[in-house]
């Protein structure tokens, strides 16, 4: 399986974001307030800072919600009973999702506070 070319590695890889899409409810809520923080851009307009900064921030939190479904996925396949090791694992893991979701949110606060005045103005407000 290893040592794939290119275009087939690529199909993997979008293969696994369409199956989050498909099997996870929180990555499409996720997805869709990141098309949402997308749309704020488009109207704010701010410094290009702003732009990356909510990109890599978007970006980040998407792929941990990935990994965490993934490991989720594997945890339930390779022991499917209950066990407090795996509430641990399962917990830090939306735990993560968590801290790298509110620095995102902390993100699209500063942006509208530092470019919301000029968009008023701008449109006479
Ligand atoms: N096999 C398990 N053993 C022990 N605790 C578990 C196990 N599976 C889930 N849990 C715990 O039960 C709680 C609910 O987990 P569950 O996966 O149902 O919901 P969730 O974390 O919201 O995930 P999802 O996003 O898939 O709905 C969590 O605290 C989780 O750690």
């Amino acid at each position: 399986m290893k040592g794939r070319p290119f275009r087939a590695r690529m199909g993997f890889a979008l293969a696994g974001i369409r199956a989050g899409w498909a099997r996870e409810a929180s990555f499409r809520s996720q997805a869709r307030l990141a098309a949402m923080a997308l749309l704020a851009l488009l109207l704010l307009r701010p410094a290009p800072v702003w732009w990356a900064l909510v990109a890599v921030c978007c970006a980040i939190v998407l792929a941990l919600e990935l990994v965490n479904s993934a490991m989720e996925a594997v945890i339930d396949l390779l022991h499917p009973g209950v066990h407090p090791s795996i509430k641990a694992a399962k917990d830090m893991l939306a735990g993560a999702v968590l801290v790298m979701s509110a620095a995102a949110l902390a993100v699209a606060v500063a942006m509208v506070a530092a470019s919301g005045p000029h968009f008023l103005e701008e449109i006479g407000l």
